[in-house]
């Protein structure tokens, strides 16, 4: 049997009343609720409806009772969620509010249970899907309604092997089917917005926290010149103090697990590094040791600098372990809850900590991003964000977006119920204009700025990007692959008009898991010649003969340049 949360698993009826139909009674929105549910479902065909609001403003309500108008039509829904595993509380939801079959999609399931979910899917007794990415592909026999949850969210974006966009797709499968397609999200994906702006979706917002919550005060914290513990300043430990004295729970994000990003010889400077990449060893320390967070490679604890024998290496820098082990010896009475893929490897481990949490007991929780998806923590009135400049200064175009989207996420887990949250950034640019942007005007503001900065760079959204990457087991043999199939095609064909190329150039990490790698970049400024360029690449990739020695991909619109 698929993994099936049906309260009462009974044969199945078109279920076409709402006493049949909802387990508990719907909330009564608010006016931007009740627009939005509105705008949805009128008209019933296909089209796009970004709705951006605030963290705790009730999108999922929205959206719950959008599911039931449509379930009430006798169809059927499918809900799209960055990760089912992390946010049990979302399946939780739709337990309580819905008595009709709902079927849960995700990578747990066995072949057998995903066929079997296919099937009733197929069949119309599934009437609700939720599921990551690949649930886009299941079969509907009487589909309603598409929903994108958190659409910003870069896990619709499946990276390897068969590279597609989730978010894309269901565009593609909304206007098939000629259902709504809802998108939602407090930070919207600089694409969605760029969508919406031009017209082609529209776009609505919910810009108050729903039921008494309020929203959060951010506030600056310069660690300029500061003594930090563990990456902590001294005046956030004070207020991570008084907030524990109110007898409220803290979280803390460090998107950095492990004890120390890096181990170096304080004799020499000489770092651990990882032979089979171009990176350094993280420490860990429960379990002690190094490990690659780029290929797992996993070794003992150096005792001695591989370059000059001096016993005196020392950790730099804090991971989650190390501010975890900072925060238990200075608040010893308190329970610490560590989150991250360590911390929550075992089964049950994070079961288990989100129990504790949900006792709303005081608790400091500090952990990676994990910490930042939908979660709902009542009890949290402080936030605190260790590094607010980590991806301030990146290479990728993209630093800027992805960090004021975790900032901004992170930051909406403080203050959602009666009590009001803060939210303390640690910085060492408190003057960084998108940061002032950020918290003083908003998501918005900041992304309509950023998105004039891809315009004059010409950049996505405005031009489109594809990344031809490749790698092999020699050092210069990717690029060299590369270079021949620019040098065959800009010799024997012309360009598709509008397009623009750059590369081959080595990869940001060039060396990864043993491997060397290039890449090349094109930019095309409409779609239908970038993909007749791709089409040549792809004919000159056939004939090439080096095309056994390495290993290649097309990524059209890649999300990193990794
Ligand atoms: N109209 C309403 N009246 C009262 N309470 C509401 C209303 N709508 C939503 N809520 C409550 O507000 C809280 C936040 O709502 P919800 O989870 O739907 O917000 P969200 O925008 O999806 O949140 P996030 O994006 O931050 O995860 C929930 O506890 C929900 O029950
Ligand atoms: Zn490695």
């Amino acid at each position: 049997m698929a993994e099936s949360f049906a309260s009462h698993p009974r044969p199945y009826q078109v279920a076409t009343d709402s006493e049949t139909i909802l387990k508990e009674a719907p909330l009564t929105l608010n006016e931007e609720q009740a627009l939005a549910l509105y705008s949805l479902l009128n008209p019933s065909q296909f089209h796009t409806l970004l709705l951006e609001g605030v963290t705790g403003s009730g999108k999922t309500e929205v959206y719950l009772q959008a599911i039931e108008a449509i379930l009430k039509e006798g169809k059927q829904a499918l809900i799209l969620v960055p990760e089912i595993g992390l946010t049990p509380q979302t399946l939780s939801r739709f337990k309580a509010r819905f008595q009709v079959p709902v079927m849960a999609l995700h990578s747990g399931l066995t072949d057998r249970q995903r066929l079997d979910a296919w099937l009733m899917a197929r069949d119309g007794s599934a009437r609700i899907l939720i599921g990551t990415r690949s649930a886009i592909f299941t079969p509907m026999k009487n589909p309603g309604i598409i929903i994108v949850d958190e659409e910003h969210d870069p896990s619709f974006k499946q990276q390897e092997g068969f590279r597609y966009h989730a978010r894309d797709l269901a565009v593609l499968r909304a206007k098939k089917e000629d259902i709504p397609l809802l998108l939602t999200t407090a930070t919207p994906s600089l694409e969605s917005l760029h969508n919406a702006l031009d017209g082609r979706y529209q776009h609505l917002h919910l810009r108050q926290r729903a039921g008494n919550a309020s929203t959060p005060k951010f506030k600056f914290l310069d660690i300029r010149g500061e003594a930090l513990q563990a990456g902590m300043a001294p005046e956030l430990i004070h207020h991570i103090r008084q907030h524990l004295s109110a007898q409220t729970q803290v979280l803390i994000f460090l998107n950095r697990r492990g004890f120390s990003p890096s181990l170096i010889c304080h004799d020499c400077g000489a770092v651990n590094e990882c032979t089979r990449c171009d990176a350094r060893m993280t420490l860990h320390r429960s379990p002690a040791h190094m490990h690659c967070h780029h290929c797992d490679r996993q070794t003992p604890i150096p005792k001695r600098c591989h370059h000059c024998h001096s016993e005196d290496l020392r950790p730099s820098g804090a991971g989650t372990e190390r501010t975890e082990e900072q925060l238990k010896s200075l608040f010893p009475t308190i329970p610490v809850l560590r989150i991250d893929r360590d911390s929550t490897s075992r089964k049950h481990a994070l079961e288990n900590m989100m129990k504790q949490i949900h006792t709303g007991e005081p608790c400091i929780m500090i952990g990676t991003q994990m910490l930042a998806k939908g979660h709902h923590f009542p009890k949290v009135t402080l936030v605190a964000v260790l590094d607010a400049d980590a991806g301030l200064f990146s290479a990728d175009f993209r630093g800027m977006e992805k960090t004021a989207q975790l900032i901004l996420q992170v930051a909406g887990r403080a203050g959602r119920a009666e009590l009001s949250g803060e939210v303390l950034l640690q910085t060492h640019h408190p003057d960084h204009p998108m940061l002032a942007a950020l918290v003083t005007q908003g998501y918005e503001a900041f992304a309509k700025s950023e998105l004039v900065l891809r315009q004059g760079a010409g950049l996505p959204p405005f031009h489109h990007h594809a990344l031809i990457r490749a790698e092999a087991s020699r050092q210069g043999w990717a690029e060299a692959f590369l270079r021949s199939i620019r040098d065959a095609i800009e010799t024997h064909l012309s360009l598709p008009q509008g397009n623009h190329w750059s590369g081959p150039f080595p990869s940001p990490m060039e060396k990864r898991a043993g491997l060397f790698r290039s890449q090349m970049l094109i930019q095309g400024r409409e779609r239908r010649h970038l993909h007749a360029l791709l089409r040549m690449i792809m004919h000159e990739v056939e004939h090439n003969p080096m095309k056994n020695k390495v290993r290649w991909s097309i990524d059209v619109d890649p999300i990193d340049s990794y």
